[in-house]
């Protein structure tokens, strides 16, 4: 009783460990990989990312849970039976003392040439969740290529690949429990056997030698419960790696910094401002600027000249390498940009599977359905969501549908909005709009404009006529900058 007892408490509280930690590593996981941002995170793979935290981290409960309780009754157990044993019977003492340590011996001798095999079992893993989720984003372009079923072909391969090293590390683990069972069933024997040539002779007595052999299974099962659970450990140390890896990656996200004061933003100011990727050179050079409120600002410039890294910049997903970016209050204080609530719309907006009013309240979860038509009403789409039967509980389908993609952007503009931006920030908006669409969103940013500052990177000329400011970057310095009224 006691010892089903010690074994429930042990598994209970195994179990709540490996839990803990888990569910503790994945939040601080998914905490560091929010500060390395995107442009830290875009050399990564993300199939490859979700199958170390998912697959990854779990094989570091089974650790917690199965291998580390095991490890530490196998460390008490067997000595207090040895204890035991030692004032019953020295024979058996003998046998027990000799055979016990051969089990973690070997253990520890095929665990160290199995473990190869466990690594590449996990970087088939890798690769195939890493393929699988490449093949799935590629599909149009493999189908408009005719390569869909080299894709296929690739993956079956890789899966047989992955099938065969699980299977390779099944068959070293089945072989080592029969090897243990053997062992530690022949040592029971050999207990057994020399007690009862010693009850022929009268030498023992059977109250002993019964309590003795009661005893000595329990001395291997300790044993061979860790044997069986060392895979576990394998298993992680081969997930862990990788998992360590993900930490050492750099942190490049500015961490928001809420501002003292609530006075209204004036100007944003870029002074001498340098920043690149990596160990790469700069590619922003010595860049000062001047975003004023209630006015926008429209970049423009030739591909490659750097106008996505300075909305990275401003957007505090990279750091600066020299000069500063700082804001001014109404009040007259300066802050730093990252303590500034800033409204983003990029060039693919992301949407959810859900109702516009779902993908409205990614911004601000508690938003009234007054909140909600405020900001549809600022962004120009009161009249689409008018003609949705459902209106603001319209569900969207795959890519936005049933909107276009002009209504997409302004859908993004609006959920922007809903945070009260102080420095709403676009990327590209009306690229690969018709006129028509890209009249109305150019319209819609022209009035978001107002009361905040705004910048645009943009390539055509719909958005430049309505700005106050207009600078054109060349390779990472202004070219040229001129006021457009
Ligand atoms: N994640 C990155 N890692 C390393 N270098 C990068 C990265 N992103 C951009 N670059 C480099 O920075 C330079 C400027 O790129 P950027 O994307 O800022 O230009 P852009 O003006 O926005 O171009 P486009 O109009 O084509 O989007 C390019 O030489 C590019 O190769």
């Amino acid at each position: 009783m006691l010892r089903a007892l010690c074994q429930g408490s042990a598994d209970t509280l195994g179990d709540y460990a490996g839990q803990t930690v888990t569910s503790s590593l994945r939040m601080e996981a998914m905490e560091h990989l929010f500060r390395v941002g995107p442009v830290g995170l875009s050399g990564q793979d993300s199939g490859r990312m979700a199958t170390l935290l998912s697959e990854g981290i779990e094989a570091l409960h089974s650790y917690i849970s199965r291998y580390m309780t095991r490890a530490a009754a196998m460390l008490v157990t067997p000595l207090l039976i040895l204890a035991m044993v030692a004032k019953l019977d020295g024979w058996s003492l003998l046998i027990l003392a000799i055979t016990g340590p051969l089990i973690p011996l070997f253990m520890a001798l095929v665990g160290y040439s199995a473990q190869s095999l466990m690594d590449r079992k996990w970087t088939e893993l890798l690769l195939l969740g890493a393929s699988f989720l490449d093949t799935l984003q590629g599909l149009t372009t493999l189908r408009l290529f005719g390569r869909t079923r080299d894709g296929l072909t690739i993956l079956a391969h890789q899966t047989h690949a992955h099938r065969r090293s699980t299977m390779a590390v099944m068959r070293v683990a089945f072989l080592t429990s029969a090897v243990l069972e053997f062992f530690s069933s022949l040592s029971i024997a050999l207990v057994a056997v020399l007690f009862g040539a010693r009850l022929l002779n009268g030498t023992v007595a059977f109250q002993e030698a019964f309590f003795v052999l009661l005893l000595a299974p329990e001395f291997f099962m300790p044993l061979r419960s860790f044997s069986a659970s060392y895979h576990d450990r394998q298993n992680a140390q081969s997930a862990f790696t990788p998992i360590a890896e993900l930490f050492t990656l750099p942190p490049l996200c500015q961490t928001d910094r809420p501002s003292s004061t609530s006075a209204p933003l004036q100007s944003v100011q870029l002074e001498k401002l340098c920043a690149g990727y990596g160990d790469e050179p700069d590619v922003l050079h010595s860049l000062s600027a001047h975003f004023n409120r209630d006015q926008l600002t429209v970049i423009t410039g030739p591909s490659g000249s750097g106008k996505t890294t300075l909305l990275r910049v401003l957007l505090g997903m990279m750091p600066l390498r020299s000069g500063q970016g700082n804001a001014q209050r109404a009040d007259g204080t300066e802050c730093p940009l990252a303590s500034l609530t800033i409204g983003w719309v990029p060039q693919s907006p992301f949407l959810l599977a859900g109702t516009i009013a779902d993908n409205l309240r990614l911004a601000s979860p508690h938003a009234t359905e007054d909140a909600l038509h405020d900001v549809v009403q600022q962004a120009g789409m009161s009249d689409i969501i008018a003609t949705l039967p459902e209106g603001l509980q319209t569900s969207l389908g795959e890519r936005g549908a049933p909107l276009s993609a002009g209504q997409i952007r302004r859908l993004a503009l609006a959920r922007a909005l809903l945070r009260a931006p102080q420095l709403l920030l676009f990327d590209e908006p009306t690229a690969d709009l018709d006129a028509t669409n890209a009249a109305h969103v150019a319209d819609a940013i022209a009035h978001a404009s107002s009361g905040r500052v705004c910048v645009v990177i943009a390539h055509r000329s719909d958005l430049t006529r309505y700005a106050q400011q207009t600078l054109t970057l060349s390779n990472g310095a202004w070219a040229q900058t001129g006021a457009v009224s």
